[in-house]
């Protein structure tokens, strides 16, 4: 195992590229079995995440290459197989699995989702939509069935706004006949990025990004070329850094309004924010105000941030008050950051931040956005060497971390444990 070691106290300088999103990718993959013919694409990051999606594909037969930032997915051969263990156990968003294959097949079996569990995180909303598809699900021994003689169009109302939920049950009623509706669906960028490239292949979904999606069901979808969204939380990953440690960097290849939550909260603290076409340049100041955040869904502000932005409110003064409405308990980077001289107290869904210098220390990431927060916490600290274990969470989100952190100036580097 590898840990990760940071020699703080130097401001970020420079430029960042921001590579395609995570959150997108891990479901365009599994969306690509619905094709007949091959499915390329484009700006795909290279995550941990992306490397075992495609060992699940290749484990049901699909054809799959993968050079630089292109993947190539024929799925022309891909058969149905049951998946209680192996690769679906290692990441969230195997999930996906489920609708994917109950759109192509009509049948599933998948190992109930591993990756990173800061919390329970339920997928009865899931089971809600497949369900009212017409499919009967069953829970046998920590795996997911999943069958239907037909899936059907319906009316499904979310009770939870749920971005896998959404998607899924987008996947599943592509192939479904006749219309379905979503209602109360997520509007993250992630999503319409997935209905860009199911529209590409043939099926007709209306209204992502919205809270009401329709999708008329079609028998056959084809393969297509798309290109990959920029990933908003690696470069709000990177906004933070860069305002964390007083630096100045230009965030390139993002869409700043997949930004503007973070922007508006980064203004108020007293960062310096230039927005351009496709970058944001992010000046550190010396002195930043306390500020309260609520992490919402989108548009509001990012659970996925919440994590990294306390970590930034340890340097403003004052106290900050940071609640998280998605996720009510993903605090366990708060005990972490408590090792290296934070001054935080976690009262509910809030976390009460008070502003105070933070010192080196051996802390340990126990899911991929503590991880991101860690290492910021680590770039603010000039004496001494903070050691972050649990490197395997943050590579599910960050390609080329620490190249791009040397890039900007950063004394980071990767050491056996
Ligand atoms: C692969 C992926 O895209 N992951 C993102 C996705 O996760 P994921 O799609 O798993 O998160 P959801 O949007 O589904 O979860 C939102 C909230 O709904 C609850 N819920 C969800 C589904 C369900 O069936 N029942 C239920 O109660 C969850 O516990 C949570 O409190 O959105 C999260 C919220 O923006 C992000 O943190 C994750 O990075
Ligand atoms: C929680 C996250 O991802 P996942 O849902 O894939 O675990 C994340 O990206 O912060």
């Amino acid at each position: 195992m590898e840990k990760l070691m940071i020699s703080g106290g130097r401001p970020l300088q420079g430029t960042v590229t921001i590579s395609g999103a995570k959150n997108s990718a891990i479901a365009l993959i599994p969306a690509a079995i619905l094709a007949e013919s091959e499915v390329i694409l484009d700006n795909l990051p290279l995550l941990s995440d992306v490397a075992v999606y495609s060992e699940i594909l290749e484990e049901l037969g699909a054809n799959v290459s993968w050079e630089g930032n292109q993947m190539r997915i024929d799925p022309t051969h891909i058969i149905s197989l049951p998946m209680p263990n192996g690769p679906v156990k290692k990441l969230r968003a195997s999930y996906y699995m489920m609708g994917a294959m109950l759109g192509r097949f009509k049948e599933a079996v998948i190992g109930l989702p591993g990756g990173c569990n800061f919390e329970p995180r339920p997928i009865d909303q899931h089971i809600k939509g497949f369900e009212a598809l017409g499919a009967t699900v069953t829970n046998e021994h920590g795996a997911i069935h999943l069958h239907a003689k037909e899936l059907k169009g319906a009316k499904i109302y979310l009770d939870v706004v749920s971005v896998g939920a959404t998607i899924n049950i987008m996947l599943a009623a592509t192939r479904a006949k006749g219309s379905t509706i979503i209602e109360n669906a997520a509007k993250e960028p992630e999503i319409i990025d997935v209905a860009t490239l199911l529209n590409s292949m043939g099926a007709s979904i209306k209204g992502a990004g919205t809270e009401t999606i329709r999708i008329e069901g079609k028998s056959e979808l084809r393969g297509c070329r798309h290109s990959i969204i920029p990933d908003r939380i690696q470069a709000g990953t990177y906004m933070i850094a860069a305002a964390a440690t007083r630096g100045n960097v230009l965030i390139d290849n993002v869409i700043p309004k997949h930004l503007e939550a973070l922007t508006a909260k980064l203004i108020e603290m007293g960062v310096g924010i230039e927005e351009l076409d496709e970058s944001i340049r992010v000046i550190g100041k010396e002195k930043y105000e306390s500020i309260d955040v609520k992490a919402l869904v989108y548009p509001g502000f990012a659970t996925d941030l919440q994590s990294p932005m306390t970590s930034l409110l340890t340097q403003a003064e004052g106290v900050s008050v940071l609640s998280d409405f998605v996720y009510s308990n993903r605090f366990k980077h708060v005990p972490e950051l408590a090792r290296m001289g934070a001054k935080i107290r976690v009262e509910g869904r809030s976390a009460i931040i008070e502003g105070h210098p933070l010192n080196a220390a051996k802390v340990k990431a126990t899911d991929l956005r503590a991880g991101a927060a860690l290492v910021i916490a680590g770039l603010t600290v000039s004496e001494g060497i903070t050691e972050v274990t649990g490197v395997e969470f943050i590579d599910r989100g960050y390609d080329h971390l620490v190249t791009n952190l040397r890039e900007l100036g950063a004394d980071v580097w990767r050491q056996n444990d």
